[in-house]
């Protein structure tokens, strides 16, 4: 089986060390859209996203289209919003085979996930989806890590969770690819809450009840699209809510932080959450559901509000059951 991992930013690079690592045998593709980004990793040996990671001499990196056309199974590790326009690209390059979508974010453009997307874009592939709470750097270290892997047909599911195992990267298996792909995009924007909340003082307790409210918008919102519960309560849901919204090795804690304590964002990294609270705002505005947070969040990364103010506004919201 040939894997090919379309990125080599952070998780892309991340998940072809630990496959190749696990199957020195084998050749793990690393593609990378230019020649220019092609040269420069193999010339220093690593990635520019995920520095002081060596890659391992069966990790082959490569610009050449071939890598797409002869894989038996693609790792798209792009950020969410790139997705649409590289599949768009390259369709005819992927079909009739797993994509498993590594991206964690709803499209600006169209409001949906990214196995919504392959499908659209690439009918006859089988989408997937690889989510869960894991850092790149700890999966590159060899730290032991869980996360999810989703495919609506259970024995290509079953087939991928085998490939992509690794001995310290363990795989769980569901069937439900909307709540998969849902609990990591929205657990970015109450990433951000958090880092704002944090940064701007508010405090730990503050920081729970907005990680135990989010949930129970990122749980409105899935469910309304047809997601199980259980999903949400597993890695890719309530894991990943609890690792984004609690380390400051996260960019979106990170972004949030930044705006809490009054200083400008780092520009140079990719921050999922901001996108996605617009995106999962307009889609709650459109299913009629009620996502304070996430509007709070869209309005705060847009600097139409300051943090205080959107603490203000979510406190004085009429008091309801719980
Ligand atoms: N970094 C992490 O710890 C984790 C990231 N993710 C998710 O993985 C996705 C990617 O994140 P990172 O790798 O961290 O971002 P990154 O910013 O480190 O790298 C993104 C890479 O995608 C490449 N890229 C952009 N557009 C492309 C295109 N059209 N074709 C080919 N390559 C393209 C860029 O050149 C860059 O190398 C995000 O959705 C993120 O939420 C998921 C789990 C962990
Ligand atoms: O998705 C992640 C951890 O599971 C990475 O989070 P950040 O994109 O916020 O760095």
């Amino acid at each position: 089986m040939t894997i090919c991992i379309v990125g080599a930013g952070a998780f892309g690079t991340a998940l072809a060390v630990t496959l190749a690592r696990a199957t020195p045998d084998r050749i793990i593709h690393l593609w990378v859209r230019d020649i220019t980004a092609e040269t420069t990793i193999n010339w220093t040996g690593e990635s520019p996203r995920l520095p002081g990671v060596p890659l391992p001499k069966n990790v082959h990196v490569t610009s050449l289209t071939t890598a797409l056309s002869d894989a038996d199974t693609i790792l798209l590790a792009t950020p969410a919003q790139a997705l649409r326009p590289f599949l768009d690209k390259h369709a005819s390059l992927l079909a009739g085979r797993p994509l498993v979508a590594c991206a964690k974010g709803i499209d600006l453009t169209t409001l949906e996930g990214p196995s919504a997307t392959i499908a659209a874009m690439v009918p006859d592939a089988t989408p997937a989806i690889l989510t869960g709470p894991s850092f790149a750097a700890d999966i590159a270290r060899g730290l032991p890590t869980a996360l999810t892997l989703a495919c609506a047909d259970d024995a290509v599911g079953a087939a991928l969770q085998e490939q992509l195992s690794t001995p310290t990267l363990r795989l769980y298996r569901t069937t439900d690819l909307r709540g998969a792909e849902l609990g990591g995009a929205l657990k970015n924007v109450m990433a951000i809450a958090c880092g704002a909340t944090i940064g701007a003082g508010f405090g730990d307790s503050a920081r729970a009840a907005l990680m135990t409210r989010g949930y129970a918008e990122m749980q409105r919102m899935a469910l309304a699209l047809g997601a199980g519960p259980e999903t949400l309560a597993g890695l890719s849901g309530f894991g990943d809510l609890v690792l984004t919204c609690t380390s400051d090795l996260s960019r979106n804690y990170r972004f949030g932080l930044a705006l809490g304590q009054g200083r400008a964002p780092d520009s140079g990294v990719t921050v999922e959450g901001v996108a996605t609270a617009d995106a999962a705002h307009r889609l709650a505005q459109k299913l009629g559901i009620d996502m304070p947070i996430t509007a709070a969040v869209a309005q705060l990364a847009r600097g139409e509000i300051t943090p205080a103010d959107a603490m203000q506004d979510l406190l004085a919201r009429p008091l309801k059951e719980e």
